[in-house]
């Protein structure tokens, strides 16, 4: 018998997670039946959506939803030997029992890369920053990229996708060691958006003619800044809005009409799912340009299950450089 380990959804949040709002909870698993699989996960993920998502689709009690690279360890489904690693969509769990569906397959994972990349870039992360940037911003050589968040699992990947496409990057991200970092891996122009005096001058220093993109992983203050800073004819990506997941009044204007109208630009939100039919295809080309070296990957481990709460928690106040994943 397996002893699986959850945590579970106690309280819904208000304002930023507390401690309080997670509950451990560990029940045994049952005997296999036909068809079934138990795996269990080697490297959790935890992301921003997890905020907003809980409020809107989550209630007290649920286990906290999340996905996993997990390890086959019992099998009755010929399709998942034991040893076979999938990502599976089982929310914070240590061991779950799968009838082997909705489970992404790791079949041809190259040794030298960890398989904890397939929550990163090589992952749902890396392929919003892929879709974002090449289906919504739909970059061109020669253009200026302004993404936020960049030292991220998404803006890092962003960074260096529009670098592979020729484009002036500019990075703006918490840490003066996210933006050493962000310097490290390619972008031309990086600074701090905590500590610059002001916001405006810093965006018209890094790009004197301003941006055709701009990918907005934050939403907010920052975004109406960066709003009248579009050049004619820009693109945005509204990625995310991380700024205002843990706000318990909604954010007020300034409104975008006027810069967008002034300036003709394109504003779209999205979300990664709506190309899974190219999922795969995006899914190699990553693969590929982290295996040559042109994508380099950082990620911020928190090793054991206990500390899904506070590595969730750290992430949002930004403790992370690059991905943040738990190892079981
Ligand atoms: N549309 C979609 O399909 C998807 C959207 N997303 C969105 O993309 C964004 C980035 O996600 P992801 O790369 O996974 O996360 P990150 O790895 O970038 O981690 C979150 C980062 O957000 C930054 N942050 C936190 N609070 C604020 C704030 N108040 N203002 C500005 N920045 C803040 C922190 O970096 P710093 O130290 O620089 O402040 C923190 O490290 C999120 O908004 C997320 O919701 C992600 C996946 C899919
Ligand atoms: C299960 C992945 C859903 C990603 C959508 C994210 C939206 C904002 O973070």
């Amino acid at each position: 018998m397996v002893r699986a380990k959850s945590w579970v959804l106690k309280k819904h949040f208000e304002g930023f997670p507390k401690d309080s709002d997670f509950e451990l909870k560990e029940v045994e698993l049952p005997k296999l039946k036909d068809g079934d699989v138990l795996f269990e996960s080697v490297f959790l993920s935890v992301d921003p959506y997890m905020r907003p998502y809980s409020t809107r689709s989550m209630k007290e009690g649920d286990t906290m939803m999340g996905t996993q690279v997990a390890r086959v360890v019992e099998s009755k489904n010929p399709t998942y030997p034991v040893g076979t690693y999938v990502v599976a969509n089982s929310g914070w769990r240590t061991h779950f029992i799968s009838d082997g569906k909705d489970l992404h397959l790791l079949p041809f994972w190259p040794e030298k890369i960890p398989r904890s990349l397939a929550l990163g870039t090589i992952g749902m992360p890396g392929l919003t920053a892929y879709f974002g940037l090449f289906e919504i911003c739909k970059i061109r050589a020669g253009d200026t990229v302004l993404v936020t968040a960049a030292a991220g699992a998404v803006g890092s990947v962003v960074g260096q996708l529009a670098k592979i496409g020729g484009c002036k990057v500019v990075g703006c991200a918490g840490s003066d060691k996210k933006v050493a970092y962000l310097k490290q891996i390619g972008f031309d122009e990086a600074f701090n958006y905590k500590t610059v005096g002001s916001l405006e001058e810093a965006l018209k220093k890094a790009s004197p003619d301003g941006y055709d993109c701009y990918f907005d992983n934050v939403g907010g203050e920052f975004s109406s800044i960066a709003l009248n800073q579009m050049k004619r004819f820009g693109r945005i990506a509204v990625c995310g809005a991380i700024s205002g997941y843990n706000d318990t009044v909604p954010q007020k204007g300034p409104y975008v009409q006027i810069p967008m109208l002034f300036n003709q630009l394109s504003m779209e939100g999205f979300i990664v799912s709506r190309w899974n039919d190219k999922r795969e295809e995006a899914l190699k080309r990553l693969l590929k340009w982290v295996v040559e070296g042109k994508i380099k990957c950082e990620e911020h481990v928190t090793e054991g299950f206990e500390k899904m709460p506070a590595a969730f928690m750290g992430m949002l106040k930004g403790e992370n450089l690059g991905k943040a994943v738990v190892k079981v």
